[in-house]
């Protein structure tokens, strides 16, 4: 592992994702998990709240002056009719901490309820794509430290991601700023190899990736910009920061994330890992107007609209196409 000054945050950071994921793949595994719907109609399971558990004590153990702002916290789990459900979590946890109790777990949840920026500030999304996990999809657990508003380090597990080179599913993708990005298998964490963007110039010859869920980004759009840019083969859908990751090792140029209704303001647990994945393999990530993701305004992306990732040469062609199609 790198000897750079976040060597220890990297190495906690991208453990803490490896051990989340078994819990999320264990539950995946299993038939009939339970999902509840949160007030904004988004789903959330129990590998939501037991991913959320697991990455936040590791990441308070390690550094407890540091705040998380994750996405989920423990409400619904302390109300009197879930009672099962936080004990299907504690059960998911106490098979990598035996002695976990359920109030430790809901303990654990709530490390990660900050919502205000601060110096140093890690950010979590436990499950990245929950409903490419319920659908036994894509998915991602995606943590970041953010320093002064800028992403510094990122572990971004995608635990059904394969490759054309091997047999091999589920990878861990790791980067600190300024050291490149790397890649891993889950089933063996400590070998990074460095990943790097697509060398593709040619704009009509790219590959571009996109949400599976319509509601999460404007697919008509997307095909007029398509279109625009000259490219004639189909957008490959599919859900979470697994499209970061695609688009950082080089297997897709273009990630657009077009805003389907006004009012929608990204989460940064949705974007910072998969952000300086991209751009430590030499990759370019904006928004949809070609400013930087701002990630210094606490939990929201609240100055940006979408996000357009690229491998870095193409982007200022593709800012112009969506600029010129105008959705
Ligand atoms: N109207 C909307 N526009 C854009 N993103 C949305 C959205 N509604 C929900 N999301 C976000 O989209 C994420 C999934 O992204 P994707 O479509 O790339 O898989 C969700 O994360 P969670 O699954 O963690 O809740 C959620 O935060
Ligand atoms: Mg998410």
């Amino acid at each position: 592992m790198t000897n750079s000054s976040y060597s220890e945050e990297l190495r906690i950071a991208i453990d803490a994702v490896v051990e989340a994921s078994k819990i999320c793949r264990h539950i995946q595994s299993t038939e009939g998990f339970s999902e509840l719907s949160k007030n904004d109609k988004s789903p959330v399971t129990v590998a939501d709240f037991g991913s959320q558990a697991v990455v936040c004590k590791a990441i308070h153990e390690a550094f407890p002056g540091d705040p998380i702002i994750a996405e989920e916290d423990s409400a619904a789990l302390r109300l009197p009719d879930q009672i099962s459900l936080l004990e299907r979590v504690a059960k998911e946890v106490k098979t990598l901490f035996p002695t976990a109790t359920s109030d430790d777990v809901l303990a654990w949840i709530d490390q990660g309820v900050s919502r205000d920026a601060a110096p140093r500030t890690w950010t979590l999304d436990p499950i990245d794509g929950t409903k490419g996990f319920l659908r036994k999809e894509q998915y991602a657990v995606a943590l970041a430290l953010l320093v002064d508003g800028q992403v510094e380090v990122a572990a971004l597990a995608c635990p059904n991601l394969d490759t054309s080179e091997s047999d091999e599913i589920g990878f861990v993708f790791s980067a600190v700023r300024g050291e490149g990005a790397f890649v891993a298998p889950l089933s063996d964490p400590n070998d990074r190899q460095p990943i790097s963007t697509s060398g593709c110039t040619v704009a009509s010859q790219a590959r571009f990736c996109e949400s599976v869920e319509s509601g999460h980004s404007d697919h008509s759009w997307s095909s007029d910009i398509a279109h625009e840019l000259g490219i004639s083969r189909d957008s490959v859908r599919l859900d979470s920061q697994a499209k970061y990751a695609v688009v950082g090792r080089g297997e897709a140029e273009i990630y657009l994330r077009l805003p389907t209704k006004p009012g929608y303001v990204e989460k940064i647990w949705d974007h910072a890992a998969g952000c300086l994945v991209i751009e430590e393999a030499g990759g370019k990530v904006t928004d949809i107007h070609g400013y930087p993701l701002d990630f210094s305004k606490g939990a929201l992306l609240a100055d940006n609209q979408g996000v357009i990732a690229t491998n870095g040469v193409l982007h200022e062609e593709v800012v112009a196409a969506v600029k010129k199609c105008n959705g």
